[in-house]
């Protein structure tokens, strides 16, 4: 069922400058910044060649990462993002063994263009995690 680490988020209170940060300090290379209103962010992935690095900044009212960065307010390690080959399998699995999916459960179109779903950090160690179907 796990496959491959997808990629790491970190949640910062200004995207252009954390993004301006890793191209000038770190040399990183970055994408394209993408509002997704749908999910309360906009992104900016970094390629790291074995991962990617996304960055995060809240978007919009409501933003479900509004309250971590209240919390962290210079920003921090916010998710961990899995790929699984059948995420439908994986929700099933992870429900019958008491995980706490998040939302409705169902899988939401995340910024790859692929079915994504959040499992409850209290039930991961203090990891938010992303389950992503490749
Ligand atoms: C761009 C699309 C997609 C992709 O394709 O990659 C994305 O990555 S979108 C990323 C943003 N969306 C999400 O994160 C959706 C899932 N997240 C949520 O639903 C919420 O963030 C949350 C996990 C339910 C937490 O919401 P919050 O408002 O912070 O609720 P609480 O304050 O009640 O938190 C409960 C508890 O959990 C701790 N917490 C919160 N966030 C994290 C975190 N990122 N990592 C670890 N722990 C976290 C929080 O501190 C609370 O703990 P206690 O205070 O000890 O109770
Ligand atoms: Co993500």
């Amino acid at each position: 069922m796990l496959g491959r680490l997808n990629h790491v988020a970190i949640a910062v209170p200004d995207l252009a400058a954390a993004s301006a940060v890793y191209r000038d300090a770190l040399g990183a290379t970055l994408g394209e910044p993408q509002a997704l209103p749908e999910h309360g962010v906009t992104v900016l992935f970094i390629d790291t060649g074995n991962t990617k690095i996304e960055l995060l900044e809240p978007l919009g009212e409501g933003s479900p990462i509004a309250a971590f960065l209240e919390k962290n307010p210079a920003g921090g390690m916010h998710h961990i993002c899995y790929e699984v080959d059948d995420i439908i399998a994986a929700r099933d699995r992870l429900k019958a063994s008491g995980a706490r999916v998040l939302g409705d459960g169902n899988p939401r179109i995340g910024a790859h263009g692929k079915p994504v779903l959040f499992l409850h950090p209290k039930d991961f160690f203090g990891t938010l995690v992303e389950l992503e179907q490749v």
